[in-house]
C-alpha cells in the first residue's frame, strides 16, 4: 500500500484530494505545457518559476518570491529547500531537452541507412517531432497591460499588409471591380444607406429570434448527423453499414457475384454523371466501360487496374513488379474522377470495395471521389494541437482494422500532396499492415491521380520535387526522401490526353498552350476579347447570369470585401436590412475590453483565423461556402458551396459602435447566432433532418484557436518596444463563430477541381512568384471562352510562364514509364 497523506482543513482542495507517495518507482508525466528551457535567456525567469512551484514546498505566493524579488533570484535564494532526489529530477528534465539533439544525430544515421538499402523500418522513425521550442505559453495578460498603456492616438495602422506594393494590389483589385456595375445599386444607394429616413424592411423570416424549441431541435440534428456521418465513414473505410468493426471478428473476404444492395451502400455510389446504374446482374469489364463511356486512354488504365486486381497482371509480362505503383496523370478535365467512378463501381460490382481506399489531400477533392482525406487517416486535424495527434503503434488495433482489408489505394489531386505528407501516410499504413518495410505502403498497391501543373501543396514539397542534399537532417528532411523514394518506385504510368470537360476546341488549344509555357500573341489577343469594358463586349454584371457569376481572385483580402460588398448590394437589391454576424473573440477565457484589439481582430481575413470570419454579412438566397469540415462522407467539408435560407439567433445589446465603421448605419449587428440553415445541394445525406427540408443542413457555432501578433499594435509604445524585440508579441484568441463565408468570390485556390458554369477571372496576377497554376487553374474551370469574363486588363507575361525545371524533369519520366507500360501490357491496348 502506498503511503498517504490528506492536505490541512484549510486547504481548498482538501476535501477533494490526497497525496499519494509511491512505493515503486514511476515515471511521471506532468501534463500542461513543458518546462521551459535553462540556459536559455529569454525562458530563465519562467523556468525558475516553474521549478518553484514544481519543488519547493509552498502555502502562499509569498513562500516563493518576494515582491523584490525576481524569479531567478527567488530560485538561488530557496535551491538549498530542493531535496537530492528532486535535483536529479531536475538534471534530468533538462537531460531531456537535450536528448531531442541526439535524437536528431540518430535520424541523421537512419537516412544513411535508407540512402544505402532504402530499408527504413517505419517504427523507428518518431511520429511526432516537434522542435522543442516551439510550444511555449504566451503572456496575454502583460501583452494587454502594455496595450493598455499606449495612447489610441499613437497607434495607427491596425491591419496593414506586409507591402506597399501588396497594399497597391488590394486597392487596384478592389478598384477595378468597384468601375464595372457589379455592385451599381450599392454604389448608387451609399448615401441613402447612410440616412436615417431610409426604410428598410426587418426581414423576420430569414432572421428568427431563437426559442426553447431551436434550442431542442438543435440538439436532435446534431445527434443524427454524427450518427448519419458515422454510418457514412464507416461504410466509406470498410464497406459496412454497422458502426463497430470487433477487434477479434474474423473477417472473411468473399467474391460474390451480387451488387450491394444497402440503402447507404446504393446511395454512395450514384454519383454517375454520365448515365445511371440499374445493374441487375454483375456487370463484366466492357460493360463497365459503355456505361460509363470510358475513352481509349481510360479504358487502358481500367483494364490494368481491374485486371490486377482479378490476378491476370501474373500472366502479363514476367518483368512486371507484383506491386502496382501507378500514376494517371492527365490535365483538368481529362477524365481522371470518370476513371476513378469506373474503377469503384468494378469493385463494388464484385463485392470487392473493402479493398479500396479512396483519398485526397483536401475535403473539396475527396468529396468528388466520394473519398476521404488523407489527413483523416493521419490523426491530425486542423484543431488538434501538435500534442493532441493521434500516434500510431504497431498493435492498434483501430488502426489495423481500418486498413485491414485494403489492397489498393487510389490518392487524387497528387499536385496537392507534399512529400510530407504522403511520408506520413506510408509510415501509417505500414504500421498498420504490419509488413515488410522494403515495400513501399506495405505492399498495398497505389494509384495517384492529378497534373502536376495544378497548384502545389501550401507549406509542403511537390511530389515532383527532385532531391536537394542538406546540412542537417530533421525528421521532416527524412520524410522528404522516403516520399521521394517511394515516387521513383512508380512502375506503371498510363496518361489522359482527351479533353473531356471543355467543348470548345480553340479555346482548348490555347489551354494546352498555356500548361505547355507556349502561350501565342493570338492566344492573348482571344483572351482579351472577354475583357469587361471590351467594346465588343455587350454585357451587365448586373444582369444573370453575370450577377451570379463567381469572382475569382488569387487574395483572401480581396475577396473578403468583394463578397461584403456583393452582400450589401443584394440586401439593397432586396430592400431588407444589412444583417452581419460578428465573432465571439476570447482571450485566456475572457472577452476582449480593448476594443482597437477587437475591431483589429475581427478585421483580420479569414485565412489568418482559422477560417472562422470576424463579420459574416448575411443576406437570404446567398451562395456561401463551408468553411469547415463538418461531416466530408456526407459532402459537408471546407469548401462545400451551398445557398443560406435562415438564421437563428440571441438577441443581444452591445456596443456596436465599434464595427459599424465597415458596414452602413443602419446593419444589424447579429452578437450571439445559434445556427444558420444552409441548403447543401451535393449533400449525400439519404433522407431530410426532422422539420427540415431535404438537403438543408442547420450549420452550429465553431470554435476555433488562433495566434494574433499584437506588434502592430504596441509600436506606439515606444519604451517598451525594447522589451518586446526578444519575446513573442503573439497571444491566442479563441474564436466562436459560424463556419460559414459568402461565395459570391472565391480563390482561385479554392476552384482547383472543380467545373464552373460562369466565371469571372482576375489574371493580374499579386507582387510575388507565378506558377502555371496560378492562371491556368482558373482559366481551365470553364468549358467554353464564352463562359468566361476577365476582371481587367493584364501582361501577356503572366500567361507565358514555363514550367519549372523538377516539373519538366517529372513529366519526361512518367512520359519514359508511361512508353514502357504501353509496351508491357500491349496485349490489354
Ligand atoms: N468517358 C467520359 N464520357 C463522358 N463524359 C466524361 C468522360 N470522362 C469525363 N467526362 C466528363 O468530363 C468532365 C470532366 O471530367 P472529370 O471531372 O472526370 O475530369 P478530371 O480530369 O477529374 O478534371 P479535374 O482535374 O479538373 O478535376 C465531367 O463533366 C465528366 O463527367
Amino acid at each position: 500500500m502506498n503511503e498517504r497523506h490528506t492536505f490541512e482543513s484549510t486547504h481548498p482542495q482538501s476535501s477533494s484530494h490526497i497525496l499519494i507517495k509511491r512505493n515503486t518507482p514511476v515515471v511521471p508525466v506532468l501534463l500542461g505545457p513543458q518546462i521551459p528551457r535553462r540556459e536559455r535567456e529569454d525562458t530563465h525567469e519562467r523556468y525558475c518559476r516553474a521549478l518553484l512551484t514544481l519543488f519547493v514546498p509552498w502555502r502562499s505566493i509569498n513562500d516563493l518570491c518576494k515582491l523584490t524579488e525576481t524569479w531567478s533570484e527567488a530560485f538561488e535564494a530557496r535551491k538549498h529547500l530542493i531535496s537530492d532526489d528532486a535535483l536529479r529530477i531536475i538534471e534530468n528534465i533538462q537531460l531531456l531537452h537535450e536528448c531531442k539533439n541526439d535524437r536528431d544525430q540518430h535520424l541523421l544515421q537512419l537516412i544513411a541507412a535508407a540512402d544505402n538499402d532504402n530499408n527504413i523500418d517505419p517504427l523507428l522513425i518518431p511520429d511526432c517531432f516537434e522542435k522543442a521550442d516551439d510550444n511555449e505559453d504566451d503572456e496575454p495578460e502583460e501583452l494587454l497591460q502594455m496595450l493598455s498603456l499606449i495612447d489610441e492616438t499613437n497607434s495607427t495602422a491596425l491591419f496593414k499588409p506586409s507591402s506597399y506594393q501588396e497594399q497597391r494590389y488590394l486597392h487596384d483589385a478592389l478598384e477595378s471591380i468597384d468601375s464595372t456595375n457589379r455592385f451599381a445599386s450599392l454604389n448608387d444607394c451609399v448615401n441613402t444607406l447612410n440616412r436615417n429616413d431610409y426604410r428598410f424592411v426587418n426581414d423576420s423570416n430569414t432572421f428568427v429570434i431563437a426559442d426553447l424549441h431551436h434550442a431542442k431541435m438543435i440538439k436532435g440534428w446534431k445527434r443524427d448527423m454524427e450518427t448519419r456521418r458515422d454510418q457514412a465513414r464507416n461504410y466509406l473505410i470498410s464497406g459496412d453499414d454497422t458502426l463497430e468493426t470487433p477487434d477479434n471478428e474474423i473477417q472473411i473476404e468473399s467474391v460474390t457475384a451480387q451488387i450491394p444492395t444497402s440503402p447507404l451502400k446504393a446511395q454512395m455510389s450514384t454519383v454517375l454523371p454520365v448515365s445511371t446504374i440499374e445493374a441487375a446482374s454483375l456487370p463484366n469489364k466492357s460493360d463497365i466501360i459503355t456505361k460509363f463511356t470510358l475513352n481509349k486512354q481510360q479504358t487502358f488504365a481500367f483494364m490494368i487496374i481491374s485486371n490486377h486486381l482479378d490476378g491476370d497482371h501474373l500472366s502479363q509480362n514476367g518483368t512486371l513488379n507484383s506491386q502496382l505503383l501507378m500514376c494517371v496523370p492527365g490535365p483538368g478535365g481529362t477524365g481522371k474522377s470518370q476513371l476513378i467512378r469506373a474503377i469503384t463501381y468494378y469493385f463494388q460490382s464484385t463485392n470487392r470495395c473493402k479493398m479500396l481506399r479512396k483519398l485526397a489531400p483536401t475535403s473539396i477533392a475527396a468529396g468528388e471521389i466520394d473519398g476521404l482525406t488523407i489527413h483523416s487517416f493521419l490523426g491530425e486535424s486542423r484543431k488538434s494541437s501538435k500534442r493532441q495527434k493521434r500516434i500510431f503503434r504497431p498493435g492498434d488495433t483501430k488502426l489495423e482494422n481500418e486498413w485491414r482489408h485494403v489492397k489498393y489505394l487510389i490518392i487524387d489531386e497528387m499536385s496537392m500532396v507534399g512529400l510530407s505528407l504522403l511520408a506520413r501516410l506510408n509510415r501509417v499504413v505500414k504500421t498498420a499492415k504490419h509488413v515488410n518495410s522494403e515495400e513501399p505502403f506495405g505492399g498495398i498497391n497505389v494509384i495517384f491521380f492529378g497534373d502536376y501543373l495544378q497548384y502545389s501543396p501550401v507549406l509542403d514539397k511537390p511530389l515532383y520535387q527532385s532531391y536537394l542534399p542538406v546540412n542537417q537532417y530533421t525528421e521532416r528532411q527524412i520524410d522528404i526522401q522516403c516520399a521521394q523514394k517511394v515516387m521513383s518506385q512508380i512502375n506503371c504510368v498510363v496518361k489522359l490526353e482527351k479533353q473531356m470537360r471543355t467543348e470548345d476546341t480553340r479555346y482548348l488549344e490555347l489551354l494546352n498552350r498555356l500548361r505547355n509555357g507556349c502561350f501565342k500573341m493570338e492566344d492573348y489577343q482571344l483572351l482579351c476579347s472577354r475583357v469587361i469594358g471590351s467594346p465588343n463586349l455587350k454585357i451587365s454584371l448586373q444582369q444573370s447570369p453575370w450577377n451570379e457569376a463567381p469572382i475569382l481572385v488569387f487574395r483572401n483580402a480581396v475577396r473578403t470585401q468583394i463578397n461584403n460588398r456583393a452582400v450589401l448590394n443584394k440586401a439593397i437589391e432586396l430592400g431588407v436590412k444589412p444583417i452581419v454576424c460578428v465573432a465571439q473573440d476570447y482571450v485566456r477565457g475572457a472577452a476582449i475590453d480593448d476594443s482597437r484589439l477587437r475591431k483589429a481582430i475581427l478585421e483580420l481575413p479569414d485565412n489568418k483565423t482559422e477560417h472562422l470570419p470576424g463579420y459574416l454579412p448575411l443576406v437570404p438566397g446567398m451562395p456561401v461556402l463551408l468553411t469547415e469540415n463538418i461531416a466530408t462522407e456526407l459532402g459537408l467539408s471546407n469548401g462545400t458551396r451551398g445557398i443560406f435560407h435562415q438564421l437563428v439567433y440571441d438577441e443581444c445589446l452591445d456596443d456596436t459602435q465599434i464595427y459599424q465603421r465597415n458596414f452602413p448605419d443602419h446593419t444589424k449587428f447579429v452578437l450571439q447566432p445559434k445556427f444558420a440553415l444552409v441548403e447543401f445541394p451535393n449533400c449525400k445525406l439519404d433522407s431530410a433532418l426532422s422539420e427540415l427540408d431535404p438537403k438543408i443542413i442547420p450549420i452550429g457555432l465553431s470554435e476555433q484557436t488562433f495566434q494574433f501578433d499584437m506588434k502592430d499594435l504596441l509600436v506606439g509604445n515606444i519604451s517598451k518596444i525594447k522589451k518586446l524585440t526578444n519575446r513573442t508579441t503573439k497571444i491566442s484568441i479563441k474564436r466562436k463563430a459560424l463556419p460559414l463565408v459568402p461565395a459570391y468570390s472565391i480563390t482561385t485556390h479554392k476552384s482547383q477541381g472543380q467545373t464552373l458554369g460562369k466565371v469571372i477571372i482576375d489574371l493580374v496576377v499579386p507582387p510575388g512568384p507565378v506558377e502555371i497554376a496560378s492562371t491556368y487553374v482558373p482559366l481551365s474551370r470553364v468549358k467554353r471562352l464564352e463562359d468566361l469574363l476577365i476582371l481587367r486588363p493584364f501582361k501577356i507575361e503572366t500567361l507565358q510562364v514555363q514550367p519549372t525545371a523538377a516539373q519538366l524533369e517529372e513529366l519526361n519520366r512518367l512520359d519514359i514509364i508511361a512508353k514502357k507500360t504501353s509496351k508491357n501490357y500491349n496485349i490489354i491496348q
